[in-house]
């Protein structure tokens, strides 16, 4: 389970996370949604531990992660896909991942199999496609078999066969019974992925609530749209409006 207990967080006069309280539950994916620079990723850095709050408290399993004793086998996380060496091979790159936190060889392939890139283990990670390194990010995140799994934009790059294979692994895990916590700008995705729907704007609660309510009179693009109208900082002209300036 994931809690976020009245969650601040300010970057000099930035507030990019404001007083935000949720949770997320087990057995569900839970789509985090909200604008650019809304907060979702300051969330989950704070969450991850690689940031600290200005208040408030965003806890895992009911603890900091600062304070968790084996943080890979209670949460696996993916972040930013271009995080790891290029000059590293995958399989290395998760072999010293699991080095570090007492996990076996034998789950390094497993994994590796898991996402599709067992053929490509031997390979350097500057050869990767954005696509690929998606899979490896995800490969090092289920390493540790967690039971909070937080994923920030996982589709990025993905070919279709790619995003339906994030959709399907996104489901198993839920019903695994796993807390599945998943950020995506891809509203078409998470009407597809997610149960429950976590909406931010600004840093702040906008809604919480389910899929189905979110979609009873529509789309979740324009329920989306609608929620968060308010909240979008930066926002294009239209061309219709643009040709009447
Ligand atoms: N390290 C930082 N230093 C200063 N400001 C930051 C930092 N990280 C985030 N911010 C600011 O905090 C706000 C929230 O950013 P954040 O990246 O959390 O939003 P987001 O919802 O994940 O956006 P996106 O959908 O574009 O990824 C933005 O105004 C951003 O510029």
């Amino acid at each position: 389970m994931i809690e976020v207990l009245g969650l601040t967080k300010r970057y000099g006069r930035v507030t990019a996370v404001d007083d935000l309280t949720f949770t997320v539950r087990p057995g569900q994916v839970t789509g985090f949604l909200g604008p650019n620079g809304s907060g979702k990723s300051t969330t989950m850095r704070v969450l991850l531990g690689l940031a600290t709050p200005t208040g408030g408290d965003a806890l895992i399993n009911g603890r900091d992660y600062r304070t968790v004793r084996r943080p890979l086998h209670e949460v696996g996380a993916l972040l930013d896909a271009n995080h790891v060496h290029g000059g590293r091979r995958a399989a290395t790159h998760l072999a010293c991942l699991a080095r570090g936190n007492g996990i076996g060889q034998a789950r390094v392939t497993a994994v590796l199999d898991q996402v599709g890139l067992a053929d490509v283990a031997r390979d350097r990670v500057a050869g990767f496609s954005l696509g690929m390194r998606q899979r490896l990010g995800i490969a090092a995140a289920l390493l540790g078999d967690p039971g909070v799994l937080v994923f920030d934009e996982p589709v990025n790059g993905l070919d279709p066969e790619g995003v339906r294979w994030i959709r399907e692994l996104m489901r198993s895990l839920a019903a695994e019974g796993r807390t599945v916590l998943l950020s995506s700008h891809l509203m078409s995705e998470v009407a597809l992925t997610a149960d429950r729907l976590v909406v931010v704007g600004r840093g702040r609660l906008i809604a919480d609530t389910t899929v189905t309510e979110l979609t009873r009179r529509g789309s979740l693009e324009e329920a989306y749209l609608s929620l968060t109208a308010e909240s979008v900082a930066h926002r294009a002209v239209a061309p219709a409006e643009r040709g009447r300036r």
